[in-house]
């Protein structure tokens, strides 16, 4: 009901049924002085939610409630109304459960703040802040978040100052993976897009960004910066200008540091932009605060070049992540989701890091594949090693948080102990892994994870000794854990007791199934959690109970039966509760001895779960590349800076590939080094252009994260320093001057990035725009990129007429996509129609443009391909009809028009508009005109520039 979501008074009073009212069980004065408190609280920022904890449940309220409902019941009925008459409040309530996984996936998925209020009453209204958390700082609500689940990606909060001098623009940066305990920083010059800023984000997978709220540096555009940092799908924070200034940051990062170092042996102590924002970051997650925090850190410089940079369109465009906030999508609609095979929560996040952070060495890279192509010749092991050890491992890092937070049970010791039992045959099936001739396999296994666990192996050695001499192991059947008997004399009279009361509970139990003739099927003992030790009889057994009510008291009903006991079996299960009791009050100082000297195991457990995380994502990996639906294969790959060429025979997307009503069609790609470095593919929509390209790029990435790669025996592969992408603006876009310029701009970026080394990737560049303009935009880069940058690209278009570049530059290839036509002989065909048949086969040449016009519409295809096909093909007809003058322009025309147009690119790409006498334009429209004057009569750059 609509109205239901309204204040009070917006539907004429509307308090609703009784059931829609929310009873706090208060009076309605104090209801009312609720609501009037409630809607004069502290305006918060739209993404931020408020919840209030009223002991056994949460509520929220008003605009906060429908966000509520609708994340955790996914439906607007839950809402109620809190007051009466007009003084209505729309309303929501949580129990503990249902707020965890609210929480969850507020802060991680759906990335808003959560405030929670606590210490008032519907009566008093003493509510205060009591915890507040954000996407990249979950810790003070990591114990209701954590208690029952694990989070696949840690939470990483950044801080960005930014400084000019000299005109030289420099970002300082500082993060924090409060769940993994790193602090990093990176320094580095910046160019006026961000574009290093964005490769950060992304290589560090950060949550949250932090920036100074009155960042107007004239030199910076901030809301460049904004736009960046919305793109890489991060919240954005800002603090106080003060918070970035450094003041204690020397003392304060040695407090947190693991090592006891003095502040000159802290090499990142040097970076004094990143300091500062390191002082922003460590007061915003209040790391200070706690002292539990001292000593427990790391800290390390990251250094943007040792990773594959992958900017945030090749990113989405390669589908690796699926979209924050994205549910339903299935598991193989994301690379990290296809590839995620892992079994520990720990392997999960160092592959979303690997993915995140694809490497460049070329040694490195080899490595990895060495072990994942062992892993793929020796299956059985890999099966042992998933089945038998990855799955019942514990996340250890989040044990040792535990430990450190003084919040660790005798259970994480036991967690730990039982992880470290594994720890030898874990070595033993390890050393049986076969080689099968892959050169290095063995030995690579035996330095990368036999020799490390070895050495995790004798340091925990100790800690296994510990357990076992302190902890009543017997007891762990019925989920107990404590410390043995024999530790203690007073614990050994207790357990002694209570193993005496155990045996009268069954000797009660045995008078029992006598005097109810039944067996220990039919009447079983329990220790039940609600009643402590009882009987249990099916609902229908119960009626011999009543026929000797006099004996038996019934405890209660379920669907498993009905719970009853005797007096002496009551008196006894009382008294081994108390009993119980008693050994744990008297063991609680023993125990915090053995959580403490296990809590010194942290160093060494922790470097053992980073093996693990390790071993987990390399045989996923091989887990994956055998269990595709053709296996994957291990690529050769080149070292960066050699040139060499990129080679893929049956190329598959690894996404598309898996989907059970898909054919996928595999296809080659040779981008060969001054003979097909720039491939061209045109074809009709929908023909699979998209798909040839971002199967490529996938290919590259899977390949520098260590992973084999979807495609025939034989694949060469280079190392890139980049994959960059620009992918054309959506069909829902709005056509005008400013998605023209956008895309300029965007391009722009990756003209200036991209390398040699690099892989572009373009996609319907120039779709956003008029046919005229967006064809005179795809020319001039690709001309630039095939003639000037040299990287390997892959340009999809539906221009048809940027085939004529390969005429010009030779090695610019063109491939199509084929179709099959077939003309239509029956009755209903229109003269000249024709059956088309997308084959999705690429193949090199030009693809016959009349194809593309009708394929949408005699395809087959629902009424929304058909529309965009229609669209399409009168855009065709378009340039066909009034004949572009871009394409009557002579090639000396052109190649100065296009050199124009890169120039004003530049100028206007660039945040001061130079213009080309050094000066700075006073606005686009007089830079426009200026080059319009510089152009004279070449129709290209008139065009070009009508346009804006
Ligand atoms: N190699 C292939 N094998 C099988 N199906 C394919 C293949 N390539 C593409 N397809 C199918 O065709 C659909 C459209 O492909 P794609 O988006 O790559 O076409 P396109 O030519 O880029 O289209 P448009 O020009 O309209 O953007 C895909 O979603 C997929 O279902």
């Amino acid at each position: 009901m609509a109205s239901d979501l309204m204040y009070g008074g917006g539907n004429g009073g509307g308090s609703g049924s009784t059931s829609d009212k929310l009873d706090l069980g208060v009076d309605s004065q104090d209801e009312t002085r609720f609501i009037t408190w409630f809607r004069k609280m502290e305006p918060k920022s739209d993404d931020t939610v408020r919840l209030f904890d009223r002991g056994e449940f949460y509520t929220a309220h008003g605009d906060d409630a429908t966000k509520v409902a609708k994340i955790a019941y996914k439906t607007l009925s839950v809402l109620k109304q809190l007051g009466r008459g007009k003084e209505t409040l729309p309303s929501v309530t949580l129990n503990i459960s249902m707020a965890r996984a609210f929480l969850r996936e507020a802060l991680t998925a759906k990335q808003l703040k959560v405030e929670i209020w606590s210490g008032g009453t519907s009566k008093k209204h003493s509510w205060q802040i009591e915890k507040f958390a954000s996407p990249g700082n979950l810790q003070q609500l990591e114990d209701l978040l954590f208690a029952d689940a694990d989070l696949d990606t840690s939470p990483i909060v950044v801080a960005l100052r930014t400084r000019v001098q000299d005109g030289v623009k420099t970002v300082g940066a500082a993060f924090a993976d409060a769940s993994n305990r790193q602090l990093g920083v990176a320094e580095y010059a910046e160019n006026d897009l961000f574009a290093n800023t964005e490769s950060l984000l992304i290589q560090i997978g950060a949550k949250e960004c932090l920036i100074p709220a009155d960042e107007s540096c004239t030199d910076f555009d901030i809301n460049k910066l904004k736009t960046v940092i919305n793109r890489a799908g991060c919240v954005l924070t800002q603090c106080k200008r003060s918070d970035f200034q450094p003041k204690a940051i020397e003392q304060d990062v040695t407090r947190l540091l693991k090592e006891d170092l003095q502040s000159e042996q802290i090499p990142e102590l040097n970076l004094k932009i990143a300091m500062g924002s390191m002082q922003a970051l460590l007061s915003f997650l209040s790391l200070l605060n706690d002292d539990t925090n001292f000593g427990q850190y790391n800290i390390y410089t990251h250094d943007l070049a040792q990773f594959l940079r992958v900017d945030h369109p090749a990113l989405r465009a390669m589908g690796v992540f699926n979209d924050p906030g994205q549910t339903g999508a299935s598991k193989n609609a994301s690379l990290y989701g296809l590839l995620n095979r892992c079994k520990t929560p720990q392997g999960q996040r160092l592959l979303a890091q690997w993915l995140k952070q694809p490497l460049v060495n070329v040694h490195e890279i080899q490595n990895r594949h060495t072990l994942v192509e062992t892993f793929v010749e020796d299956s059985a092991s890999r099966e042992n090693l998933q089945n038998d050890f990855l799955r019942f491992m514990p996340d250890l890092q989040r044990n040792s948080k535990r430990f450190q937070k003084g919040v660790a049970t005798l259970e994480d010791v036991v967690n730990a102990y039982q992880a470290v039992l594994r720890l030898d045959g874990l070595i033993d099936t390890l050393s049986q892994v076969q080689g099968f001739g892959v050169i290095e396999g063995e030995k690579l296994i035996q330095s990368t994870f036999i020799e490390p666990l070895q050495r995790s192996s004798k340091l925990l050695a100790k800690l296994v000794e510990m357990v076992e001499t302190t902890i009543d192991l017997a007891e762990l059947d019925r989920h107990r854990f404590v410390i043995k008997p024999d530790f203690d004399d007073r614990l050994r009279n207790i357990r002694d007791s209570i193993d005496q009361t155990i045996e009268n509970l069954h000797e009660e139990y045995n008078k029992v199934k006598r005097d109810l003739k039944m067996d220990e099927k039919k009447v079983k003992l329990e220790d039940s959690q609600q009643h402590g030790y009882c009987f249990r009889v099916t609902r229908n057994d119960s009626k011999a109970l009543k026929e000797k009510s006099s004996k038996y008291i019934e405890l209660g009903t379920t669907k498993a039966g009905v719970w009853f006991t005797t007096r002496q079996a009551k008196d006894l299960s009382v008294d081994h509760i108390d009993l119980q009791n008693k050994y744990s009050t008297h063991q609680s100082g023993l125990v915090k001895q053995v959580i403490k000297i296990a809590a010194g195991y942290c160093p060494p457990l922790e470097q053992f779960n980073a093996i693990i995380a390790n071993l987990d994502v390399i045989v996923s990996f091989a887990f994956v590349s055998s269990h595709a639906p053709i296996p994957y294969v291990r690529p050769q790959i080149f070292e960066m800076g050699k040139n060499a060429p990129m080679i893929v025979k049956e190329a598959r997307h690894p996404c598309l590939e898996v989907q059970d009503d898909l054919n996928f069609i595999p296809n080659d790609a040779e981008m060969v080094p001054d003979e097909s470095e720039f491939l061209v593919i045109t074809g009709p929509n929908m023909g699979g252009k998209s798909t040839y390209i971002r199967s490529i790029g996938i290919i590259a990435l899977m390949s520098q994260a260590g992973c084999f790669v979807p495609c025939a025996p034989g694949a060469k592969v280079p190392v890139f320093d980049a994959i960059l992408a620009r992918v054309g603006a959506g069909d829902n876009q709005t056509k005008g001057v400013s998605t023209f310029m956008a895309e300029m701009l965007e391009t722009s970026t990756i003209l200036r990035l991209a390398t040699r080394d690099s892989l572009i990737i373009i996609d319907e560049l120039g779709r956003g725009t008029s046919t005229y303009d967006g064809f005179g935009l795809a020319w001039s880069i690709s001309e630039f990129i095939a003639s000037k940058i040299r990287s390997k690209c892959l340009f999809a278009s539906h221009f048809a007429e940027i085939v004529a570049l390969a005429d010009q530059i030779k090695h610019v290839q063109n491939l199509h996509c084929k179709v099959h036509v077939e003309p239509r002989h029956d009755s209903q065909a229109l003269e000249k129609e024709s059956e088309i048949t997308l084959l999705y086969k690429v193949e090199p040449g030009i693809c016959d443009r009349s194809y593309g016009i009708h394929v949408a519409e005699l395809a087959g295809f629902p009424p929304s391909v058909i529309k965009l096909a229609k669209r399409k093909a009168e855009e065709m007809e378009d340039v066909d009809g009034e004949i572009s003058p871009l394409l009557t322009v002579d090639a000396k025309t052109t190649e100065e028009g296009m050199k124009i147009i890169e120039e004003f690119m530049r100028a206007f790409a660039s945040n001061k508009r130079m213009r080309s006498d050094g000066t700075e334009a006073e606005s686009l429209s007089s830079l426009v005109a200026e080059y319009r004057e510089r152009c004279g009569e070449n129709a290209f750059v008139q065009k070009v520039l009508e346009s804006l």
